[in-house]
């Protein structure tokens, strides 16, 4: 076997993969939203996804999106993605970096995207394009210089399979000795 798989992950899925896969440890019950911050060297340094804060238990902090007080709502608490994934990075820092993110920044994000040096934003969904806070950040996005554009993927599901390793071990067993005779 001399020829490489053709089916591999491009670079886009594969950090739009790892954004979308930080999302599933989010405890939002609405909203799942991941995001994973790429150096110009193709590197990952930094992935992040909505959560209470550190110390802020998240089974006491509300997970509700309205109550008759604000302070019964996740808004005032929860840590967006974007702003976890920023300050979990790995690296000195996150300048000329490229964010992929599953869901366009809020206006609190875009400052912290502008702020930390991050010059390029990939968005998977714009479904809160009609917002002030949407319309803010790509105010600000336009006026600061950092690009934005939405994802649209080639496939629209990429699969994780834990069995898969093994399956693939199965498939060179001796028991299919067409296979193996034609490999020697
Ligand atoms: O830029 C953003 C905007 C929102 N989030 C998180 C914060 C919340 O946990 C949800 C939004 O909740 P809705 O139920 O969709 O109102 O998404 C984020 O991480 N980044
Ligand atoms: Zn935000």
């Amino acid at each position: 076997m001399n020829n490489k798989r053709e089916d591999y992950l491009s670079w886009t899925d594969y950090f739009m993969a790892t954004a979308f896969l930080a999302a599933k440890r989010s405890k939002d019950p609405c909203s799942q939203v991941g995001a994973c911050i790429v150096n110009e060297d193709k590197k990952i340094v930094g992935v992040g996804y909505n959560g209470m804060p550190h110390g802020c238990s998240d089974d006491q902090f509300p997970w509700s999106k309205e109550k008759k007080y604000k302070l019964g709502t996740k808004y005032l608490f929860v840590c967006h993605a974007e702003m976890n994934a920023i300050l979990n990075k790995n690296s000195a820092d996150v300048k000329n970096c490229t964010m992929y993110v599953g869901l366009f920044p809020c206006n609190e994000c875009a400052k912290l995207i502008i702020q930390s040096g991050i010059r390029e934003v990939i968005y998977m969904s714009d479904k809160h394009s009609h917002k002030t806070e949407t319309v803010a950040a790509k105010l600000m996005f336009d006026s600061a210089g950092v690009k934005y554009w939405q994802y649209i993927p080639q496939n629209p599901k990429v699969v994780i399979d834990f069995t898969e390793i093994n399956w693939n071990n199965m498939t060179q067993l001796p028991s299919s000795p067409s296979k193996s005779s034609e490999e020697n």
